[in-house]
């Protein structure tokens, strides 16, 4: 599983290392940040609206939108799955997270 992850960030780094016509990818790149991180709040609005339709496949697709955009935020933003991975290992060390309950809480 971690494999897709791996194999999506291998080729989006090589997108980026060499342009190729047609590619998607090559595209976020040469429109830069801005595009990149609308498209990431584009796709996150997406996945909201397929939660809340029960629709399975249709969050699934989205979802997978979510992940790839992130990708390309995350290569051009410097970031790579090992950190983030390094990051969820910190945090599986933690047990116990929830934070004190407040009274103001209590219907959120
Ligand atoms: N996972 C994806 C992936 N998910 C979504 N998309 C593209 O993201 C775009 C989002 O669709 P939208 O309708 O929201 O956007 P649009 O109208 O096409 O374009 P804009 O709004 O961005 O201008 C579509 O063109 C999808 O094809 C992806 N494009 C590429 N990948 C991965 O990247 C690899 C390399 O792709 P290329 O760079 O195109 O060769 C592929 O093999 C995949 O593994």
């Amino acid at each position: 599983m971690m494999n897709s992850f791996e194999q999506m960030e291998a080729v989006i780094a090589q997108r980026r290392a060499e342009p190729q016509e047609g590619s998607y990818t090559c595209y976020l790149f040469e429109k830069g940040i801005d595009k990149i991180l609308k498209k990431v709040g584009e796709e996150c609005a997406e996945t909201i609206i397929a939660a809340k339709n029960g629709d399975k496949a249709e969050l699934v697709g989205e979802i997978n939108d979510v992940f790839y955009h992130m990708m390309v935020m995350m290569n051009e933003c410097g970031v790579t799955m090992e950190d983030v991975c390094k990051e969820m290992d910190i945090r599986a060390q933690k047990i116990g997270n929830l934070k004190k309950f407040h009274v103001s809480d209590h219907n959120t």
